[in-house]
């Protein structure tokens, strides 16, 4: 049975990746080792979590010597390594946390499986998960994130994943390892930590707080279901070609305020309030230090070599999302006290 670490598997885009591997892969044996941070939460995977294929193991990356002794019991076959701190804004508060987790973290991860797989590669494969942001930002409407623009990290959260995307690629070059590397676009969809802008703003439209707009609201992002980039990492695991990085995104821009005011406009519709009622909560609030003006992804790599494409239309995640968090409020008022947190702390400190 192929072993399978799946790390941050408790995290937003984590968790979905682990339930479709511990469903689709009956044969694989999935670890999922997360630290359990504020944004990761045990809750987001009751429903594999008694499966024969499933293991859950609290961690955290930082500690080399469990890392190694770990991956030397195991010896997994692959990793998929997701675990990281995501949010920018925190990044700029508290870069070291970011520089801990992201980069030591991954470099970690990188030597207990080079010191265990000891330059035997067969069948073994380190894929790294990254973002967009690497690129920097993008001023020309006709201009795109491809494999093969620079890096130009702006922030100290796309500084510390370029960092780690770069020691990923120096460990498949100097000591031959396996690696792949996927770099995406803005994720959507259930489980979302309410931090981020759509689930933060779906959080305040159902308790009638302020939307805060960053600056003017110009700014552009892409896209993507978070279920379509799990089915993009399965299809990179098992079909990229090592050495190789595919961006994934969803060839679907946004300027925030449009689509804070899309999501005003569902979320009315979904609770039965007249249209324009959670547009007048819309708050322009001072901007992101540094704001990266628009990020934009040419999928076409992934698209015509690996043969993935995204599933669902925009407005149709969109919906899906938002009747997601309108059935899970007990998740999103959870999460947000921090009662998760505090519940699974107990009880993997009790074993
Ligand atoms: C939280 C918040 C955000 N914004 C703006 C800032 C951005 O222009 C946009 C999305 O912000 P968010 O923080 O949700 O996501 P990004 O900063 O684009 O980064 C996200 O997508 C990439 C790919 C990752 O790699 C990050 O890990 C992930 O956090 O909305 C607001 O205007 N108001 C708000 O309250």
């Amino acid at each position: 049975m192929k072993k399978i670490l799946i790390t941050g598997g408790a995290g937003f885009i984590g968790s979905h990746v682990v339930r479709l591997f511990v469903t689709k892969y009956p044969e694989y044996q999935i670890f999922n080792l997360d630290k359990l941070t504020y944004a990761g939460n045990l809750a987001n995977l009751t429903d594999i979590e008694n499966q024969p294929n499933y293991t859950f193991v609290k961690g955290d990356l930082v500690d080399a010597p469990f890392v190694d002794a770990l991956f030397a019991e195991h010896n997994f076959d692959g990793v998929i390594h997701l675990a990281a701190e995501s949010h920018v804004d925190r990044s700029i508060t508290d870069p070291m946390a970011f520089v801990l987790t992201n980069v030591v973290g991954t470099v970690n991860l990188l030597n207990a499986a080079k010191n265990t797989w000891k330059g035997n590669y067969d069948g073994k494969r380190f894929y790294h998960v990254s973002t967009d942001e690497v690129y920097g930002e993008l001023h020309n409407p006709e201009d795109f994130f491809t494999e093969t623009t620079a890096y130009d990290p702006r922030s100290p959260y796309s500084a510390s994943k370029a960092s780690s995307d770069h020691f990923v690629r120096a460990y498949g070059n100097t000591y031959k390892m396996p690696v792949v590397i996927t770099n995406c676009s803005n994720n959507y969809g259930p489980n979302h930590f309410p931090e981020k802008l759509i689930p933060l703003m779906i959080h305040n439209i159902l308790n009638n707080k302020p939307l805060p707009v960053y600056g003017k609201g110009e700014n552009v992002r892409d896209w993507l279901f978070v279920i379509d980039h799990a089915r993009a990492i399965d299809t990179v695991y098992h079909k990229g070609v090592l050495g190789e990085t595919y961006n994934i995104g969803g060839f679907n821009e946004w300027k925030n305020i449009d689509l804070v005011k899309l999501l005003c406009s569902v979320m009315d519709k979904k609770l039965g309030r007249a249209e324009g009622t959670s547009e007048q909560l819309i708050t322009y609030v001072t901007d992101r230090a540094g704001h990266d003006l628009r990020y934009a992804i040419d999928a076409n790599k992934i698209m015509k070599e690996l043969g993935w494409e995204p599933s669902l239309q925009f407005e149709e995640g969109l919906e899906k999302t938002v009747d997601w968090f309108l059935a899970n409020t007990e998740w999103l008022d959870n999460v947000t006290s921090g009662n998760y947190q505090k519940y699974y702390e107990t009880m993997y400190e009790n074993r």
